[in-house]
């Protein structure tokens, strides 16, 4: 059986690894740009002793989808670099609200004061959760805002929420579907009328439901078993992220996988014996396609043969981030940790700064990383701003927020146009309509990637896992 992949991304480079595991050889990835990654970029600064990352960072090693990174990491045998939950960049997560710099709370006994920016103690959220009963219709949608607003109040869903929902797909909490983050919550609510009942009363059940997913039924990754024991919060690999998309193609290369860059896919041909895809100088046939494009360019490929796929595909929406990555010669954070969101209810530019020196040894400079737009980048990077402008805005609330006040002496300024899909309500409706057009015209076509199944580095490697196995056999 022939089979390509479209995009070089970590979907598309994960698709590859199991498709060869899977049925082998042919096998070609095709990648529009000179460069395995996709949004995976890490600038070594070489003569500087630090990195830059413009994309993720960090990786979690959480449930089956961490556990099968981890076992993918073990495979290549990549050295990676574990932040334990006991370091102070695990522990330590901030808010720049109501003008200040507010350490959220890490421990149980952190329920039960009243730090800023919340003005109640959190314990009275649980308690109005559990003074609540389940208000919506089984099996229905709605934005993760509204949900925890009626569960646990409006300053949770103000304070906590919105801007976590900003440190993970940079949009507005008040669009994004429940479903993207809290999907086992919401559920249990809905089951029993509460998120806090329905959480004790399947707690024991919770070993149960990791096993049902089936990927590591007999022994789970050695890699894995080790974050557990030494409790690792999160990790990266040595020489930064991007190592591990290189690694990728080495380890697919030295197996005979061809891997074409600056080869973009045009357009895709379903014929009865497969598909056609339109590439650089030919038309080549193949058994069957697996896409990790982002839904917006997998779109006008399929808009010949099938516009109402093209349209559902555009139905899942993308935003801007600028990232500014910049360093400091020196140790100037007056306070360590991760990093620090500001929530969307303090409109301010900025989504928020990530301590990179903090999380990992920078050789005593201090690299931080500041993020902005996303849902809002219209409002504040629509007229196109040199990026002079962007870089000063960033070191104005550097200066505000952190009091840093000296001109960094290195800096980057990154616009990543529609890097990251935005889960809105309805979305795995959108996707399971997108999945059953395939199988009700019998596409030789799977999708993975970051558009459908999840949008962090586990999920993308986990979706392109699942895709592969659910390929029927020749
Ligand atoms: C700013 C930022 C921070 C993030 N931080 C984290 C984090 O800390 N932790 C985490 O887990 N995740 C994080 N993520 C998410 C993670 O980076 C992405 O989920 C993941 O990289 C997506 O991979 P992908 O392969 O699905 O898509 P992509 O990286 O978008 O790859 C798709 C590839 O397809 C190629 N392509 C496009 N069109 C064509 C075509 N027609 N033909 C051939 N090739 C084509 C593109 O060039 C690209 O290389 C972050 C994302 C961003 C943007
Ligand atoms: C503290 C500041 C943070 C900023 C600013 C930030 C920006 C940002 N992040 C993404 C995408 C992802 N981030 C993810 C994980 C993650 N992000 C932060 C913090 C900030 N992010 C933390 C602490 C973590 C780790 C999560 C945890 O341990 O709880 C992920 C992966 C999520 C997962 O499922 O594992 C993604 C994806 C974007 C696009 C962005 C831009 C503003």
């Amino acid at each position: 059986m022939t089979t390509a992949v479209l995009g070089g991304g970590l979907s598309g480079l994960s698709a590859g690894y199991y498709l060869l595991r899977r049925f082998g050889n042919p096998l070609t990835i095709y990648e529009a740009s000179p460069r395995v990654g996709g949004w995976i970029r890490t600038e070594a600064r070489k003569d500087r002793d630090f990195i830059f990352e413009t994309g993720p960072r960090t990786i979690r090693p959480v449930g089956v989808p961490g556990a099968n990174t981890l076992e993918l990491m073990e495979e290549l045998q990549l050295p990676l670099k574990p932040i334990p939950k006991s370091h102070v960049a695990a522990r330590n997560r901030m808010l720049y609200a109501k003008g200040q710099l507010c350490m959220l709370p890490n421990s149980p006994r952190g329920l039960f004061g009243v730090k800023p920016p919340f003005t109640q103690p959190l314990y009275k959220a649980l308690l109005h959760d559990l003074a609540t009963g389940s208000t919506l219709a089984k099996n229905e949608d709605e934005s993760i805002y509204s949900f925890a607003e009626r569960r646990f109040g409006k300053e949770i869903a103000d304070y906590a929420i919105s801007p976590m929902i900003c440190g993970i797909c940079a949009g507005d909490a008040k669009e994004i579907s429940v479903r993207f983050l809290m999907d086992g919550l919401f559920e249990k609510e809905q089951k029993y009328g509460g998120v806090l009942k329905g959480t004790l009363y399947a707690r024991f059940k919770e070993n149960v439901d990791e096993k049902k997913e089936g990927l590591f039924d007999q022994d789970q990754p050695k890699l894995y078993a080790q974050a557990l024991q030494e409790k690792w919060a999160m990790y990266s690999i040595e020489g930064g992220l991007e190592t591990l998309p290189c690694a990728m193609r080495k380890y697919l290369g030295q197996r005979d996988v061809n891997v074409q860059l600056s080869n973009q896919c045009k357009n895709l041909t379903f014929t009865k014996s497969g598909v056609r895809m339109s590439l650089r100088n030919a038309d080549v046939p193949v058994d069957h396609v697996v896409s990790s494009l982002p839904a917006h360019k997998l779109a006008p490929l399929v808009k010949q043969q099938h516009p109402s796929l093209c349209e559902q595909l555009l139905e899942i929406p993308y935003v801007d981030v600028v990232v500014v990555n910049i360093q400091y010669d020196g140790n100037l954070l007056k306070q360590d940790g991760f990093g620090l969101l500001v929530p969307p209810i303090e409109k301010l530019p900025i989504l928020g700064v990530i301590f990179d020196s903090c999380c990992f040894d920078m050789n005593g400079n201090t690299v931080l990383t500041v993020m902005m737009g996303g849902h809002w980048f219209d409002q504040w990077f629509g007229h196109q701003p040199s990026q002079k402008e962007i870089l000063d805005t960033a070191t104005k609330y550097v200066g505000q927020i952190l009091d840093i006040q000296e001109e960094p002496k290195f800096s980057r300024v990154h616009m990543l146009h529609k890097c990251i899909p935005q889960y809105t309500v309805g979305h795995k409706r959108r996707v399971e309509s997108i999945r059953k057009y395939l199988r009700d015209y019998k596409l030789p076509l799977s999708l993975c990637g970051a558009a459908y199944d999840g949008v962090g580095i586990n999920d993308v490697i986990l979706s392109a896992r699942r895709q592969v196995d659910a390929i029927p056999r020749f």
